[in-house]
């Protein structure tokens, strides 16, 4: 008997943003050219963090490729390194909201910590909030709310919002809500690697996929949980201190309002969340930390949002897909949401 040839086991697909960017790219591109002018996106950078700035300096080559004029405002110790951080920030905001040729504004966070920040964030115009920031649309994001009233975005306005999650086209009158573009581009790569079942009526096409989301900031991580959770999920949501499971179809429901996330406790650890996930989505910003892959569950998807690669370098050992990657498609998500504002700003006041 001739001893059998050891047979190789495939490594998991290494993903490119580049592919699932293309239609968004043409998309923008598309919607660029019907506009009478290049809109103009202002970056405002209050600090010297190195993260903060690459990501500025990433958007401007991104924006410079599609002829979107992107002009980064510096101020506070980003501008003089004797000046305190965010130093000016706020008189920044305020000139880029009343200056009618700026189009979106780009806050880079954090400044001062969650609170003053989350105050910052609502000083932004919501007809300028590319990241969907405003608490009307971080309101809308939680509760499960696509649709809103362009009217709405007046700030003497009530609160508005359509309930509808039964399709996706907007119900007359109504606009779609602006949504955080990183969370936003991480389920558009769900979408296009297959993660999401297009059997399943839209809102839930994620049902039945466990997903473990690594950070839990107001920026990515929380929003991103709370999307993949109202789209079906179960999600653990993972931070440094707590581990949380969201969920549309809780074992015990008390829902009186809307269908969305509900979260609760769980006695998971981590690596019994990734244990079982079929999906995990890291964002730390730290260079050293690392999902461990003896942990991943074998064919599990592992998607990195993090400017540093939080997975290591054997992680298609076990992943059958790995995504390193996700910035191009999240400034084509700015930019599509640039656009979408524009829109908006066109039926308020034409
Ligand atoms: N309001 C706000 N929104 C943010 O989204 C935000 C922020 N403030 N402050 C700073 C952090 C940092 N951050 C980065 C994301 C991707 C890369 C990045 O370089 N991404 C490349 C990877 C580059 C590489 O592979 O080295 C990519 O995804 O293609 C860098 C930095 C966003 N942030």
């Amino acid at each position: 008997m001739s001893q059998a040839t050891p047979y190789a086991v495939p490594k998991g697909l290494l993903l490119k943003a580049d592919s699932i960017a293309a239609p968004f790219n043409a998309e923008v591109r598309e919607s660029l050219a019907s506009r009478p002018r290049p809109p103009k996106l202002v970056g405002i950078l209050s600090t010297s963090s190195a993260p903060s700035r690459n990501y500025a300096e990433f958007t401007r080559r991104q924006c410079e490729a599609l002829g979107v004029s992107f002009v980064l405002k510096e101020v506070g110790s980003a501008r003089d390194a004797d000046a305190a951080d965010g130093e000016g920030v706020e008189d920044a905001i305020i000139e880029a909201n009343e200056d009618a040729s700026v189009d979106g504004i780009m806050v880079y966070y954090p400044i001062f910590g969650v609170q003053q920040d989350h105050y910052l964030q609502q000083v932004v115009s919501p007809f300028k909030d590319v990241e969907g920031l405003n608490f009307k649309f971080h309101y809308n994001l939680y509760h499960n709310v696509r649709f809103l009233e362009p009217k709405s975005l007046l700030a003497s306005a009530p609160l508005g919002g359509s309930p509808s999650t039964s399709g996706d086209v907007p119900p007359p009158g109504t606009v779609k809500s602006i949504l955080p573009c990183t969370p936003l581009a991480v389920v558009k790569c769900l979408e296009n690697i297959g993660v999401y079942n297009t059997v399943l009526p839209y809102g839930d096409r994620a049902y039945g996929k466990t997903i473990t989301v690594i950070n839990r900031s107001e920026v990515v991580g929380r929003p991103l949980a709370a999307l993949l959770a109202n789209d079906g999920a179960r999600v653990f949501s993972v931070d440094i201190d707590s581990i949380q499971e969201y969920t549309k179809r809780p074992p015990t429901s008390t829902r009186t309002f809307h269908p969305h996330h509900v979260v609760h406790p769980t006695s998971n650890t981590l690596e019994q969340c990734l244990g079982q996930s079929d999906v995990v989505i890291s964002a730390v910003p730290s260079a050293t930390y690392k999902v461990k892959t003896a942990w991943l569950k074998d064919g599990c998807v592992c998607v990195n949002v993090a400017a540093d690669k939080n997975f290591e370098t054997d992680v298609r050992e076990k992943a059958s897909m790995y995504l390193p990657a996700v910035g191009k498609v999240t400034i084509l998500m700015l930019l599509r949401n640039l656009l979408r504002l524009l829109q908006y700003q066109d039926i308020i006041s034409p």
